[in-house]
């Protein structure tokens, strides 16, 4: 927001798409006081006077929404070459040392490629994400370990999902079991930053006077970035040196490569040189955050339906049941590899993730070179987002979109030649989670697995019910923080099922 509501440059406004009335720069500051939800009831609402693609003006600089799923694709997907660039990076994430050296916000060009390129062969890779698969095994058995303790009393269940998302993209990240203490510190540093950043967005607005006129906000900037280097360098450098030592991977079990070995010999291609420290951090930082928080908030999603509706638990379970064939498992958990089996338990996942997007925009892309769409030109660098959550409510594609019905994906028109729904829109958008194109989430099939493998087990190894009994009080209000959340966090009873061990 802040990034467009500095003018930087002179637009044709004539052939943009259309907008709302477009007010002068004092009229627009209202909306850095708007909360996030509040700006979005504006979007929905211009969308419904001006159609699938309009332009909200932040003072003189337009931002332009795109909002069917035939425009998305459009845009995205054929003519991904062009919508794939990020809008500039705002001034005070140059504290966070990235200058736009990670993945997300680094503009469409060969340093994206090659960090895009370096995360999705040397760790999301199908045999790599396989590679992992002791550590899930290893964070699930504390997760239900600290249920199970629990067990007959009303648990609030998301710290426990968000620690567990921690322990494996720490594990995956610096290659060790860090204990509860390093892992708390991390969370709390990495939930800082994306809660504290938005308030100190003000900054942006002055970057050089901003340090003066705000001290306050400028000495909590620098300390926020200082407690991210104490926390995540002694975990890099500690992985760099165990590297050095040739001993890498010999305190886990089967030698992991961690992504931090990736970073280390890591070419930047422009600028001919390694990454240096910052960049790793701001790497890495990313790296746990993009997987945490939005996988937490998924199966959060999932549980809160999976409560809400008994005969949906019901069916997940029974599913199970047919598929481990109602024997007592060896180690008392549902396998990688059963997940295959279960279509039922995968569609859960996905009407979740249609009904419940924990985005409900892409990131913002911005286009390389002045383009025309639609009968309208987008000016060079000009902003595009893409109103994810629409997608999926959209009454036109979805019926009764709504309710929370899994079976809709069990159909054949959502199960393209039969090899599951397409996620990714390649060939047609009807939702899009994890965006679309060539920014599409690196992460979606990590982020499946790790939802399918903890839902599975979640329901296999507990009956879970609401907290008194009465299905109506699991509220699916919601809530923007960095993701779309529950405004008030799901609690249930949850008691263990016999056959778990
Ligand atoms: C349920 C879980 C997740 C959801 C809903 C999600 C969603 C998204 C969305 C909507 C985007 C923006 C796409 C765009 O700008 O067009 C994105 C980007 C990204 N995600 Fe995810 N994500 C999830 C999990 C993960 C995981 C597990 C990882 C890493 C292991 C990850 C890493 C990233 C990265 C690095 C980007 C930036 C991609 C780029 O700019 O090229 N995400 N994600």
């Amino acid at each position: 927001l802040i990034n467009i509501l500095v003018p930087h440059r002179k637009i044709n406004e004539n052939k943009l798409p259309p907008s709302g009335p477009k007010v002068p720069l004092i009229g627009n500051l209202w909306l850095l006081r708007k909360s996030f939800s509040d700006i979005e009831l504006i979007l929905r609402d211009l969308k419904n006077k001006k159609g699938p693609i309009f332009t909200f003006w932040f003072s003189s600089n337009p931002a332009i929404f795109i909002s069917s799923h035939s425009l998305a694709h459009k845009a995205l997907v054929q003519n991904g070459s062009v919508f794939s660039n990020r809008p500039k990076a705002p001034p005070i994430s140059k504290v966070f040392g990235s200058n736009q050296h990670n993945i997300s916000s680094a503009s469409y060009g060969p340093t994206w490629r090659i960090l895009r390129r370096n995360l999705t062969s040397e760790i999301l890779h199908p045999s790599r994400i396989k590679s992992y698969s002791s550590a899930r095994k290893w964070v699930l058995e504390i997760i239900v370990g600290r249920l199970k303790t629990m067990s007959h009393e009303p648990v609030k269940v998301m710290d426990h999902f968000q620690y567990a998302m921690f322990c494996l993209l720490a594990l995956m990240s610096f290659g060790d079991k860090l204990d509860e203490n390093q892992i708390k510190k991390i969370e709390d540093i990495q939930r800082n930053m994306l809660l504290k950043f938005g308030g100190l967005n003000l900054l942006n607005l002055f970057p050089k006077l901003g340090k003066i006129i705000f001290r306050k906000k400028w000495k909590a900037l620098l300390q926020l970035r200082q407690d991210q280097e104490d926390v995540l360098v002694p975990l890099i450098e500690a992985r760099i040196e165990a590297k050095r030592r040739n001993n890498e991977g010999k305190n886990f079990e089967g030698n992991i490569v961690a992504y931090v070995d990736s970073l280390v010999d890591l070419q930047l291609p422009d600028e001919k040189r390694k990454l240096n420290m910052g960049e790793i951090v701001s790497i890495c930082s990313e790296f746990l955050n993009a997987g945490t928080d939005t996988t937490a908030t998924a199966l959060q999603w999932i549980m809160a339906n999976i409560v809400k509706f008994p005969e949906i638990q019901e069916k997940v379970y029974k599913e199970i049941s047919q598929v481990v064939g109602g024997a007592q498992l060896e180690d008392g958990f549902v396998s990688e590899e059963d997940l295959q089996k279960m279509p039922y338990l995968k569609a859960v996942v996905l009407e979740a993730l249609r009904r419940h997007p924990p985005g409900h925009f892409v990131l913002p892309h911005s286009v390389s070179e002045e383009v025309e769409f639609e009968g309208y030109v987008i000016p060079k660098n000009g902003t595009v987002n893409v109103m994810v959550a629409e997608l999926g409510w959209d009454p036109n594609v979805w019926e009764k979109p709504m309710e929370f019905k899994p079976e809709r994906f069990l159909n054949s028109s959502n199960n393209l030649d039969h090899e599951g729904f397409d996620i990714t829109g390649s060939r047609e958008i009807k939702m899009m989670p994890f965006g679309a194109g060539r920014r599409i989430c690196p992460g979606f099939s990590l982020a499946l697995l790790h939802l399918e493998y903890f839902v599975a087990n979640l329901v296999w190894c507990f009956k879970w019910e609401p907290v008194d009994g009465d299905t109506s009080s699991v509220d699916l209000s919601e809530k923007q923080e960095f993701t779309v959340v529950m405004k008030n966090p799901l609690q249930a009873r949850i008691f263990p099922r016999v056959q778990s061990a």
